[in-house]
């Protein structure tokens, strides 16, 4: 039995098939985690949410910001973006058994027995361990309540509150929590995030730094898996943090990683995204 990570999906299938079969992954036995961005901007949003749906039982799935979208979107909270390749999930029929499951899945992954977290974009650098996982219960727990989950999609969106307060109450505190675990790249000891820049990680504004690379950070004993920032290239030099996001969607790879060795393993997307796409979306 192996567990394997896997860098963002972006609805790109025909990689993630290409690495399953590289390493015999067999659903019986082995497992794998996906660092969440599981669908938009690739090829094949629907048929990637349906293959990882018929094989959900060997499956650890955090959410990333383009799964949350992607909810929002399949609620009438939110309308599809240009470059989206949403359409074809909110028009299936199976939609709402596909967008059911995917609304159940965590926001921070936590491995006791390895020392281990999976999450899409980080932990920001004030948080415990303990802080961090209690924090991203309480929006699997009003993501996954039928009565609540589409109040806090409406009001997911945006940068504000730009840190974390104990004193923060309702939707300012789920969003700043969302926008850590979800959004994040860099932002300052203290945690104030800075969300626009989106380059390398040495193009911190002044007093700034890549959430992993604060020497402060309180998960330095916890090995943290992540993806989301594509523009590492998959390359993080921290001890114990790994990146996986090697840019499938925009021409790069996927990659994937068995976590208890270490041994990382890439596929080339065959069709990422077009490129007058891929020029918008780097203005
Ligand atoms: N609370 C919330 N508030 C607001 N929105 C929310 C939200 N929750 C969910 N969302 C949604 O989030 C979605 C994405 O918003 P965007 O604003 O487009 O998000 P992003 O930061 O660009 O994130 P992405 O996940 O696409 O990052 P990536 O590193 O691949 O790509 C980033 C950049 O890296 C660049 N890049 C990729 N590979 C690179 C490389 N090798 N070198 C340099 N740059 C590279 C790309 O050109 C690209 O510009 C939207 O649909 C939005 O609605």
């Amino acid at each position: 039995m192996a567990t394997y990570a896997v860098g963002d999906l972006q609805g790109c299938l025909a990689p993630l098939k290409c690495l399953l079969e590289r390493v015999a992954f067999d659903p019986t036995k082995d497992r794998l985690w996906l660092v969440g961005d599981l669908v938009n901007r690739g090829p094949q949003s629907l048929e990637t949410l349906r293959f990882l749906y018929a094989m959900r039982d060997s499956l650890v799935c955090v959410l990333g910001n383009h799964d949350l979208h992607l909810l929002a979107a399949g609620n009438n909270i939110e309308r599809l973006k240009k470059g989206d390749t949403l359409r074809e999930i909110l028009e299936a029929p199976d939609r709402v058994e596909l967008l059911d499951w995917l609304r159940r899945q965590k926001i921070m992954h936590y491995d006791e027995s390895r020392n281990a977290a999976l999450v899409h974009a980080g932990i920001p650098p004030q948080w415990t361990l303990k802080k961090a996982l209690k924090c991203a219960n309480e929006v699997e727990a009003v993501l996954a309540d039928d009565n609540l989950f589409t109040t806090y999609l409406d009001g997911m969106y945006g940068n504000e509150p730009v840190k974390w307060d104990n004193e923060l109450t309702g939707i300012a505190r789920l969003r700043v929590i969302t926008n850590y675990f979800t959004r994040m790249r860099f932002c300052t000891a203290e945690g104030k995030l800075d969300l626009k820049s989106k380059e390398g990680a040495d193009t911190a504004l002044p007093g700034y730094k890549p959430w992993f690379a604060h020497k402060e950070r309180k998960t330095r004993d916890t090995k943290i898996i992540f993806g989301h920032w594509a523009a590492l290239e998959g390359k993080c030099e921290e001890p114990g943090v790994f990146a996986l996001d090697t840019g499938c969607v925009w021409g790069g790879t996927m990659t994937l990683m068995n976590i208890d060795t270490g041994e990382r393993l890439s596929c080339q997307c065959d069709t990422p995204i077009s490129e007058p796409l891929l020029a918008t979306a780097k203005r």
